[in-house]
């Protein structure tokens, strides 16, 4: 049973037009608990008609949004920041209920979500133009940035919270309005965000958050002409099909699909700071996340010496019920996510793998897996080219740098990249070799909302977060005028 100091925040209607909607057929999904499997409580299956009434609602809007100045719109996100923060602890609580990850991860979530808010809100003020010189003297050249219009948010489960902000909050710093779809395990914290916008005083219909079956809603928000511009983020494959149905109507698209992050640690690293980053690049949210060091690569000569130090910290980690204080790995988010792990593990196994530390379930519950380390790979077994998305550490050897870089960037992925050494003409080599959109040098932690977040290659393009975030809503209009 789930306690809230403001139970207002755990909503069960769509937010949508004006205000909070069931379903008009009244249809719901249920919503579980993934440690212990108890229903929280039911969203919306929203009908064709509810989504398509939310587009409408979204056009609607949108040019008074646009209208209002970049100051206005900054106080008002600066407003739901601050409600953000004043439930700061309600929301780290509906976050751990629906997703499961350590209550400590959540309240970290909860801040850096807002901090896409605040942030946004000021960067708003920033959507400069240009001036440029004219070739002729009765001539003027002027570049306006203008808000793209009506945009969709599809996101995933993984980050309940931070992803919708990382979204919403430029888009409507911009003037743009946002739909936005959760991930159908973990929408609560998506609705609690509309319940704080609404009470910040954000207009009806700037923002809207929709549940339901994703195939039909991914359709009508890919396929109507008024949406302007989609981002996405999720799968590859799931990324792949949104970018196909959004091409009839040509929309601006941001993807920021899977991963397969390299973690390299050179013979001059520090093997005790590389470990530490290890572990939380790798065991974050339990591996769930598309920056997890997914392939680690050491160099031959300081593997032993490397495993010492570093199995000794994942045995150290607890597993068990994010709600409860002190517990680091929580369950994994579905039966699914659990049976790839298990097939990965197995396939390596199968292939010639050892297994250092862990590789069986946790007692704490069915869906809870030990942190795991694993040896003896190479690159035909399949944990090598998929996203594991789990909390297994996959060792793999290299003996030169130039093997290490060949490998890390043996991928369709290129999203994040890590590598530890202290030898500076290295870190440039190899930080201009990484086939990768973001590289954490000495580090496994990268995100920040001062920063370009987004990947290359199939893990997508466009950024988000920092100065380069807001260009993915804002169209550059030229305006040439002859004052002759
Ligand atoms: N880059 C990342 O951060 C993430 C990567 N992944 C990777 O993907 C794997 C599978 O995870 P999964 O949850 O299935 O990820 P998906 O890509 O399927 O889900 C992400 C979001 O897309 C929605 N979605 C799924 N299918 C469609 C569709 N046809 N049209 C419109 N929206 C759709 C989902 O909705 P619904 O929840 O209703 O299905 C969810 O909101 C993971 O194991 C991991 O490897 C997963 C999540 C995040
Ligand atoms: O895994 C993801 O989908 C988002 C990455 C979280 C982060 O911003 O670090």
């Amino acid at each position: 049973m789930l306690t809230l100091s403001n139970p207002d925040l755990l909503k069960q209607r769509c937010f949508i037009k004006d205000g909070w909607h069931a379903a008009v057929d009244g249809t719901t999904i249920n919503v579980t608990n993934p440690f212990n499997g108890e229903v929280i409580g039911t969203i919306p299956s929203l009908t064709e008609q509810d989504v398509n009434d939310a587009v409408a609602y979204a056009h609607k809007v949108q040019k008074t949004w646009a209208a209002k100045t970049a100051q206005e719109r900054a106080e008002l996100l600066q407003k739901w920041a601050d409600l953000i923060d004043d439930n700061k602890e309600d929301l780290a609580i509906l976050m751990t209920a629906e997703q499961g990850k350590p209550i400590s991860e959540s309240r970290g979530e909860i801040g850096y979500a807002n901090s896409f808010i605040r942030w946004f809100a000021e960067e708003g003020k920033r959507v400069y133009g240009d001036t440029i010189p004219a070739t002729q003297a009765n001539l003027r050249y002027v570049v306006l940035k203008q808000p793209v219009g009506v945009c969709a948010a599809i996101t995933p489960w993984n980050f309940p919270a931070a992803m919708i902000t990382r979204k919403a909050a430029p888009a409507l710093a911009a003037g743009c309005t946002i739909i936005i779809k959760p991930a159908t395990e973990t929408p609560f914290s998506a609705l609690a965000l509309g319940v704080l916008a609404e009470q910040a005083g954000i207009p009806a219909g700037v923002i809207q958050v929709v549940t339901g079956k994703s195939s039909m809603i991914g359709d009508i928000l890919t396929g109507d002409a008024r949406i302007q511009k989609l981002s996405f983020t999720g799968s590859t494959e799931v990324g792949r099909t949104l970018m196909a149905q959004c091409a009839p109507t040509i929309k601006k698209l941001s993807l920021e699909l899977g991963g397969n992050a390299p973690f390299i640690v050179f013979d001059d690293a520090d093997l005790e700071k590389a470990a530490d980053g290890l572990i939380a690049s790798k065991f974050r949210n339990a591996g769930q996340t598309c920056v997890c060091a997914n392939r680690v690569y050491v160099q031959a000569s300081i593997k032993d010496k490397f495993l010492d130090i570093f199995v000794k910290k994942v045995q150290a980690l607890s597993v068990g019920d994010g709600a409860k204080e002190g517990v680091d790995i929580g369950p994994l988010i579905n039966q699914d996510g659990l049976e790839k792990v298990q097939a990965l593990l197995q396939d390596a196994l199968d292939k010639g793998a050892t297994i250092v530390t862990g590789g069986d379930k946790n007692d704490a519950s069915a869906l809870s897996f030990n942190p795991t380390v694993i040896t003896d790979l190479n690159s035909d077994m399949d944990i090598a080219s998929e996203e594991i998305f789990g909390p297994i550490a996959s060792i793999f050897t290299f003996e030169t740098e130039e093997e290490a870089i060949q490998a890390a960037n043996d991928t369709i992925y290129g999203l994040a990249s890590y590598f530890y050494s202290r030898d500076f003409a290295r870190a440039w080599r190899v930080t201009e070799g990484l086939e990768y959109g973001m590289v954490g040098h000495n580090t496994g932690m990268i995100s920040t909302e001062v920063a370009p977040f987004g990947g290359v290659k199939q893990s997508g393009f466009g950024r988000e977060g920092s100065k380069y975030g807001i260009e993915e809503y804002v169209v550059t209009k030229y305006w040439c005028s002859d004052i002759s």
